[in-house]
């Protein structure tokens, strides 16, 4: 089964060079779009992509960085393409994009809830769900912003995702361990210390054989001066292409 990665962009929340960390996943007959930052759009502009041939977004969490291009998405396809996003979000966001988020700037005629706007199907934590054929995702709620829900994914049960969270050997090594991951995407801050992020010094703690299998997304403007500095860990580079 062949899945492929393509990074919209894989900056942090501050990086302007690389775009906000927002990914398209794709198999055979179905593309995924891991979170609408705002950026997203600009970045879909200049790889080529319209927003209809996105079969659906998937949100780890309300920051800007990842939703904050939901909102030229969902009005393109409502007048251009004339059919709403399809959305695949955690229960638990489902008010919080609304309310405290898009409700803003979508409310018109038509528009009075987030189902208005999107097709929204909602995850359960721990529940795989399949979106397609070849694709399955399940949420694994990690640590981020005290008091704020967000979700890390668990694709095809064998590739971690990481939404942008504290950074947890525990459930790394687990997944590694125990239920057969192989590959590893993960969020990282050169900085230390890591407050609501993972640092690059903590990722270099993991054993060796875990990070053989991590790429690194979600990183400053001044990535290329870690290059060289993260072992065997890859940086993920923005618009190229990877086979997963
Ligand atoms: O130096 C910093 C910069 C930002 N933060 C916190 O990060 C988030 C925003 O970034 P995301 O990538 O969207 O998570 C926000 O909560 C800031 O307070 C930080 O802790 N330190
Ligand atoms: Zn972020
Ligand atoms: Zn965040």
């Amino acid at each position: 089964m062949s899945l492929s990665l393509q990074m919209l962009g894989t900056g942090g929340a501050f990086a302007k060079q690389y775009f906000n960390n927002n990914a398209l996943l794709s198999t055979e007959d179905f593309t995924l779009l891991i979170d609408c930052g705002i950026t997203a759009p600009m970045s879909l502009h200049q790889i080529g992509k319209t927003p209809d041939e996105i079969n659906a977004i998937l949100i780890t969490h309300i920051h800007g960085d990842h939703v904050g291009g939901l909102e030229e998405f969902a009005f393109r396809m409502k007048f251009q393409y004339k059919r709403k996003p399809v959305l695949y979000i955690s229960e638990k966001l489902v008010q919080p994009l609304w309310e405290n988020t898009l409700k803003g700037g979508l409310t018109q005629e038509g528009i009075s809830s987030l189902e208005d706007a999107f097709e929204v199907h909602t995850l359960i934590e721990g529940v795989p769900c399949p979106l397609s054929p070849n694709l399955t995702v399940e949420l694994i709620q990690t640590p981020h912003i005290p008091g704020k829900d967000s979700y890390s994914l668990y694709i095809n049960q064998e590739i971690f995702y990481s939404a942008d969270m504290t950074f947890q050997p525990e459930l790394l090594m687990k997944l590694v361990r125990e239920r057969g991951c192989r590959t590893i995407l993960h969020e990282v801050q050169f900085i230390s210390p890591g407050a609501v992020h993972t640092t690059l010094d903590e990722l270099r703690s993991l054993p060796e054989d875990i990070q053989q299998m991590i790429y690194l997304m979600h990183y400053a403007d001044d990535m290329e001066n870690y290059v060289g500095k993260t072992g065997p860990m890859q940086f993920l580079r923005q618009h190229e292409i990877y086979s997963l």
